[in-house]
């Protein structure tokens, strides 16, 4: 299908509360992703780590193989169900190996698994007294990017942190892609600072949708979200927002005029 013949979709971010209690998180995601679908929506957004609590001492317990865990179960059939896309946050990954990532799967409208994206850029952050959080004690960061078709346009993956390296968004822009999706789960330090700035900024740049959606805020929880799940159009204003609590947000994504399919590859430039 040429970009021309792409048409808009009303994408949704859902801003799940996860709680301790796995089986619980995936009943609610699933629910919550057929709330969004009989709303309309065709593309369905979880949060980063939608299934566990977000810790680095939480992922080896919370971990599932892809494909054969329960997570993948549930999500293929609330796509299927859903007949829509579903982005499915991420979950923390166990290789054949034993290792460990921060991995989304996501999901064509018939419940397939079409491709997933492991965390690129792990997040390791310490300021000192007030926040320490060290996602590479205990994961280890993916090693390609990650893009797939919808009916409506390409659509590119990036997990919260990979947000901030620009690079990522911009190779997506180039590829074709009409938006840039990231389940995230910034916080009450850093959320304030960069968590809207940094959505607008890879929306403008690229002249792309973007797409945030983080877990909801829980204060008896070890890591506090900053909530704000967000969709910013392709002129960095922001279109549909929330904040900290658990609710769905929807936004009508268009395809841009520009066309992908007539200009050179500039990624593949040497
Ligand atoms: N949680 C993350 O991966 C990133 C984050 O919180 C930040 O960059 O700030």
């Amino acid at each position: 299908m040429s970009s021309s013949t792409y048409s808009s979709f009303k994408l949704a971010c859902i801003q799940l509360s996860v709680t301790s209690d796995k089986n619980a998180n995936l009943i609610n995601a699933k629910s919550k992703i057929l709330e969004a679908s009989r709303n309309g929506a065709k593309v369905i957004v979880l949060p980063e780590c939608f299934n566990s609590p977000y810790g680095t001492k939480y992922f080896s317990e919370y971990a599932e193989n892809i494909p054969q865990g329960e997570s993948v179960k549930t999500l293929s059939e609330a796509a299927k169900e859903a007949n829509a896309f579903v982005v499915g946050g991420s979950i923390p990954e166990r290789d054949s190996s034993g290792k460990l990532y921060n991995t989304c799967t996501v999901y064509d409208t018939k419940g397939n698994l079409i491709v997933k994206h492991r965390k690129v850029h792990l997040f390791d952050i310490d300021i000192p007294g007030i926040i320490k959080f060290q996602e590479s004690e205990t994961l280890s960061p993916g090693s390609s990017l990650t893009h797939f078709e919808t009916d409506y346009g390409k659509v590119g993956i990036g997990i919260c942190y990979d947000m901030r390296f620009p690079e990522m968004a911009m190779i997506a822009a180039r590829k074709g892609c009409i938006a840039m999706i990231y389940p995230g789960a910034f916080n009450l330090t850093t959320g304030p600072l960069h968590w809207e700035l940094l959505q607008r900024a890879r929306a403008l740049d690229n002249q792309f949708f973007v797409a945030t959606c983080s877990p909801a805020r829980d204060m008896t929880s070890t890591y506090h979200a900053w909530g704000h799940s967000t969709v910013t159009d392709p002129n960095g204003q922001i279109v549909a927002t929330t904040e900290h609590e658990e609710a769905i947000i929807y936004a009508d994504i268009v395809s841009s005029q520009r066309r992908f399919d007539l200009y050179p590859d500039i990624s593949a430039h040497k």
